[in-house]
């Protein structure tokens, strides 16, 4: 204690110091204290949470892009390679790019890859990559700063991801720059290939595939069709200020109707190929599609891009049926199956992503209005510079304002398969000799190849692009194996390469037909067999998908596709006619039944009202009966008690009478006794012996009763 008072005497000052000193003294103990304080409040907060003290964090949630560019960006980086702790995946963060995109730090089996034969069909390298694990901090160089990357989830119950980048810097340009350069790899990455992207019911835009771009070379329409379209759309890209100097709304509407299976989709993706464009696709025929849905949605594309309306016409009726008799009445079973088919399944990262946001929040509301479509459309919301396609199979069944011009500037019909077509299409189908130089230029790269998948499927045949994404083929393996593979027979000594004894038999005819590539013809031969295809196809009554179906059907054989044309022809009519004959006697068989069931339904409506119509009458008698057996009743009580007090008066009269007649009575006497001798007086008196002044004495009291 007296150690204590040493220390604080010099500070406070003995009793003979000055007041002045004393107050002074008490200041910088006062501030020594405050600053004591504040140092180890620092120190605290210094070592509880050092991240907000200073460093700058940017948090990307997966719902957005720049997670997936980052993604790959962070997947890219060689400090995973060091790392104590890291995620090791196969799915990849590039939208489409699985398998083949290759990381720095990505690997696979050793054997696998000195294989070196891209080519072989069925085959897919899996590389598996390095990612950050969840809930880790990882620490990365990047351009002289040191970035703390952390994965982990919203707290907000969503489960959905989010990456945590921080950094120690001034200000946020560090950030900036790591995340225009993420972007650009993902968008090297992405260059050949055409992202698409479905409307969820949430209102967001969710990828959901990437694909190969298609040749405008494999779509086969009239000529001038697809130059004129691309034109169109070119020259609507760079018109900008064209359109800002003279007012009008920056967007431009093509309307692409028709016959189902004529190329619309096709096309639309060509283009989106050609031009670099992202493809949003909204089905106006899903069952949560609401006003407010497609005005947010519309809303939320991207400046650039080529927004899909498909299926305009269904977007009021409802019916998944694309059928002329579809009548528009909401159907809730395709309702709900509508929901699962909305949008393809989505793959990679997006598909857990997908599948968690829409199971919680499927709404049925799918109240979409035409004033809702046609505001979404060109109202103030929706976005400029967008490139609208929309489809239809059912021109006819259009509101006129949805296609008037303004909304939708061009429009083009598609039509069955002209013969022009037919043969446009069978020398894309067959390689030539003389288009191997072209081929190699890449004129087919990426073509996908038309599903499903078997494993005799080989994906380098020449073919047409077709919707299947996992399907892709390069040039140089196409022309290589069109190479290699020379007769039909020729396989056969691969297989009995061993054998010493006995040759093998002949391939028989199916087998050799199932063979994937033709054998290149000459140009002459090539023109031959084409002509001789188109001529059997007739004018404008097969769709390019039918006569694509046929020759997939034939894809190693042009000799045999185009001689069974003609027969094909016959047999497909044939076909038709059938079908067309089921499906009137189905109808018949459904209109009788109807029929049927409209009478015996009447019949039982009938029956219902007779039988209702007796209870009522039953009802009504009963009434009637209570009725008259309650006036019964009543009646005979007034008579009963107009019989009693006509008897009273009468005792009363006569008594008055024998009383005036100077009798005398009793006045005991009863009630009952009075009746009786009221009753055999009455019997026993005529009327005619009543005196007059008794008469009028009965007279008066039965009208007063
Ligand atoms: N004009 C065409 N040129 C090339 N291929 C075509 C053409 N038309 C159809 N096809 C092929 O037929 C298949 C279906 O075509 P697509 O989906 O583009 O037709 P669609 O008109 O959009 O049909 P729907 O109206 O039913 O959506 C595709 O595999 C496509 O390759």
């Amino acid at each position: 204690m007296d150690a204590l008072k040493s220390l604080v005497q010099p500070l406070v000052g003995g009793a003979g110091g000055s007041s002045v000193i004393d107050g002074m003294k008490l200041v910088v103990l006062g501030g020594t204290v405050e600053t004591a304080r504040r140092v180890s409040s620092s120190a605290w907060c210094l070592r509880v949470s050092p991240c907000t003290a200073f460093f700058l964090t940017a948090h990307f949630s997966e719902e957005d892009y720049p997670y997936d560019w980052l993604m790959l960006w962070l997947s890219r980086r060689p400090e995973w390679q060091r790392s104590r702790e890291f995620e090791t995946t196969t799915r990849t963060t590039t939208p489409g790019f699985s398998g083949s995109r290759t990381a720095d730090n990505s690997f696979c089996d050793e054997e696998e890859e000195d294989d070196g034969d891209d080519t072989a069909p069925g085959k897919v390298k899996t590389r598996v990559v390095f990612q950050p694990t969840f809930d880790t901090t990882h620490t990365i160089y990047y351009k002289g700063h040191w970035l703390r990357v952390r994965r982990g989830r919203k707290s907000d119950g969503s489960g959905c991801e989010v990456l945590s980048i921080s950094v120690v810097a001034r200000n946020n340009s560090i950030l900036k720059q790591l995340v225009l350069q993420a972007k650009k790899e993902y968008e090297a990455e992405a260059i050949h290939r055409i992202q698409i992207y479905f409307a969820d019911s949430h209102g967001s835009w969710r990828w959901t595939d990437s694909r190969h771009k298609r040749p405008m070379s494999s779509i086969v329409l009239n000529p001038g069709v697809k130059e004129m379209l691309l034109n169109d759309t070119r020259d609507f890209l760079k018109s900008e200020k064209w359109y800002a100097d003279r007012g009008i709304p920056f967007r431009r509407g093509y309307l692409l109707h028709g016959v189902p299976g004529s190329g619309k989709s096709s096309l639309i993706h060509a283009i989106a190929g050609e031009l670099m464009l992202d493809i949003y696709v909204v089905s106006l025929s899903s069952s949560w599609i609401s006003d407010s849905t497609l005005q947010t949605l519309m809303g939320r594309v991207p400046a650039r891009c080529i927004v899909l309306l498909e299926d305009l016409d269904a977007a009021f009726t409802r019916s998944v049926t694309r059928d002329k008799n579809s009548t528009g009445t909401p159907d809730s079973s395709s309702a709900t199956s509508e929901e699962g088919n909305s949008s393809p399944e989505p793959t990679s990262s997006a598909n857990s992503r997908h599948k968690r946001h829409n199971k919680d929040h499927i709404s049925d509301v799918n109240t979409l209005s035409l004033s809702g479509l046609l505001n979404a459309l060109d109202g103030v919301a929706a976005a400029e510079g967008r490139i609208l396609f929309a489809t239809t199979n059912h021109l006819e069944r259009l509101d006129p304002a949805l296609s008037r011009p303004g909304r939708m500037d061009v429009w083009i019909e598609f039509k069955n398969a002209s013969k022009w077509q037919a043969e446009a299409l069978f020398r894309n189908f067959f390689p030539s000799t003389e288009d191997d130089a072209e081929v190699l230029e890449g004129d087919l790269e990426g073509i996908d190849l038309p599903g499903p998948q078997s494993p005799t499927t080989s994906s380098n045949d020449s073919s047409l692009w077709s919707m299947s994404p996992s399907f892709s083929s390069s040039t140089s393996s196409l022309v290589s194996r069109s190479t290699k593979n020379t007769t039909p027979g020729s396989g056969a000594e691969e297989f009995g390469a061993k054998n010493q004894a006995y040759l093998p038999p002949p391939v028989e005819e199916h087998i050799a037909a199932c063979q994937h590539s033709a054998k290149p013809l000459d140009a002459a031969k090539l023109a031959q067999l084409a002509k001789k295809f188109a001529d059997s196809i007739p004018e404008e009554e097969f769709s390019v998908a039918a006569l694509q179906g046929y020759l997939l059907k034939n894809k190693s054989q042009p000799e045999t596709a185009a001689e069974e044309a003609a027969p094909w022809v016959i047999s497909e009519r044939e076909l038709k006619e059938r079908l067309k004959k089921e499906k009137e006697q189905r109808e018949i068989k459904e209109k009788l039944e109807r029929e049927k069931r409209r009478k015996e339904l009447l019949e039982k409506e009938k029956e219902k009202a007779d039988l209702e119509k007796k209870e009522l009458e039953l009802a009504k008698l009963k009434l009637q009966l209570q009725e008259q057996g309650t006036k019964d009743k009543a009646l005979a009580e007034k008579k009963e008690a107009d019989k009693a007090a006509t008897s009273v008066e009468a005792t009363v009269i006569a008594d008055a009478n024998a009383n005036a007649k100077g009798e005398d009575t009793g006045v005991n006497e009863t009630k009952e006794e009075l009746a009786a001798d009221a009753d055999s007086d009455e019997e026993n008196v005529p009327p005619s012996s009543s005196t007059p002044s008794e008469v009028t004495w009965v007279r008066v009291v039965e009208t007063s009763s």
